[in-house]
């Protein structure tokens, strides 16, 4: 067994085995000052102030004790949505933006997902998975230990399959643990109708979806479209979530996000397990999203640049509705950061410190159906931990570009260690 003792402050988050958090409690985050933790294996074993752990144990109960007096300590920071496999940037987008092009003018340009998806086409698995590590090991360095990651740049069956195979091995081989999001309606492919997409996607690449999940060849446990105007609209986007939902995926879509479509209202009626974006969401869908428990998830990067509206984060958390948070990496919005989004999120969105750190822990495990595993710091949880060199924890956010995060843990083992002087043992 491992002891890390004298922590400044552990942050559980949870102390009931919640599976999210709602409203004001999402501002209780069971801090213990002073506090001690014991793990075994992958897993955290025990904890408590660092008195009472103290008291009941002897150094000889452990192989390693570690002094974190000068650090806190949170969860592993939980990535609800990114779109971390692909090829090719686009980073002279960036300057047609810049010059004052719309993100859907680009689009209809044959830019954007488009762009990406002829990279992805080119691109072998193995360039994929090339591209994707270093990525991976840079939102590790900045907290993130479990993150959600979307196929969407094949846009027919070969190459999303392809997409979700990457996604699988870096799951095997990565320490970060993904969740993989099949997302076969990102954009309709050029000389397509939106009807001849769904079509396809229902009839032709599902089945085989379910087939080579079942074989074990991929492993997507969740469903997504871009429910948008001129993209993937209601009746479509329904369609294909519940013919996902048919073959045991759960419904997870981009909604509300550049026009106002009544999306939130779709998800509740799906029962998605979320929904990401939510700048237009009505104030009429938040009681039913809140009534059907689907997880609102934020992606502040995204509305920054693209000068979206701001969406109602704090009637969502008024009225019950689980928020999370993402930092929706693409090659749109290049932000591996978690805590930049969360800084974003509460400076933007006005969430406090405490909200924004549940939004990206323990609620953002839930919005990929993993928070009994992930997300808080309880007895039995995953030992997935990040130290933060502070007084406080909330340097975290207020440090903003340059989060003072000293060491990651991931299931029990250190992963990163900016400092490697705390070990006594
Ligand atoms: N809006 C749709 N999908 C992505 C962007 C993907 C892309 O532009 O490549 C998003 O969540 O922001
Ligand atoms: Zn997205």
């Amino acid at each position: 067994m491992i002891l890390i003792n004298h922590i400044r402050q552990i942050v559980c988050i949870s102390d009931s085995y919640q599976s999210f958090k709602i409203g004001t409690d999402m501002s209780n985050l069971h801090i213990i000052e002073d506090g001690a933790i014991i793990i075994q294996g992958e897993r955290i074993y025990e904890l408590g102030s660092s008195n009472d752990i103290l008291s009941h144990y002897s150094p000889d109960n452990f192989t390693e004790i570690y002094d974190a007096s000068d650090m806190c300590l949170i969860p592993g920071l939980v990535d609800a949505h990114t779109h971390v496999v692909f090829s090719g940037d686009r980073v002279h987008e960036f300057a047609m933006k810049l010059e004052g092009k719309s993100y859907m003018e680009i689009q209809a340009a044959g830019g954007g997902i488009t762009f990406t998806t002829s990279h992805v086409r080119e691109s072998s698995e193995e360039e994929l998975y090339n591209l994707l590590i270093p990525r991976l090991d840079r939102m590790l360095a900045f907290g993130t230990t479990l993150a959600e990651a979307k196929s969407g740049y094949g846009l027919e069956l070969d190459s999303e399959v392809k997409m979700l195979k990457v996604i699988k091995k870096a799951n095997e081989e990565h320490t970060i643990d993904l969740v993989a999001t099949y997302l076969p309606g990102h954009a309709v492919n050029p000389g397509k109708t939106a009807q001849e997409m769904v079509d396809d996607i229902v009839n032709h690449q599902i089945p085989v979806i379910k087939q080579l999940k079942d074989n074990g060849e991929i492993n997507p446990e969740m469903i997504d479209v871009f429910c948008e105007k001129n993209v993937y609209e209601i009746e479509e986007t329904k369609a294909i979530l519940e013919a996902g939902k048919r073959i045991g995926l759960e419904a997870n879509f981009h909604g509300e996000e550049i026009e106002y479509l009544e999306s939130g209202v779709l998800a509740a009626s799906v029962k998605a397990r979320a929904m990401s974006h939510l700048e237009n969401l009505s104030e009429q869908a938040i009681p039913l999203m809140a009534e059907a428990g689907v997880i609102g998830v934020l992606l502040p990067t995204t509305q920054y640049l693209l000068h979206l509206k701001t969406p109602p984060a704090r009637s969502m958390i008024a009225n019950g509705v689980p928020v999370a948070i993402g930092t929706d990496f693409n090659p749109n919005m290049w932000c591996l950061s978690m805590p930049l989004a969360m800084h974003m999120a509460c400076v933007n969105y006005r969430l406090s410190m405490a909200e924004a750190l549940v939004a990206s822990t323990l609620n953002a495990a839930a919005s990929m159906g993993r928070s009994q595993e992930y997300g808080s710091i309880e007895p039995r949880k995953y030992a997935d931990l990040v130290f933060i060199k502070a007084e406080r924890w909330e340097h975290l956010i207020y440090q903003m570009a340059d989060p003072p995060i000293a060491a990651v843990w991931k299931k029990g083992k250190i992963v990163i260690d900016k400092y490697d002087r705390f070990r006594l043992k």
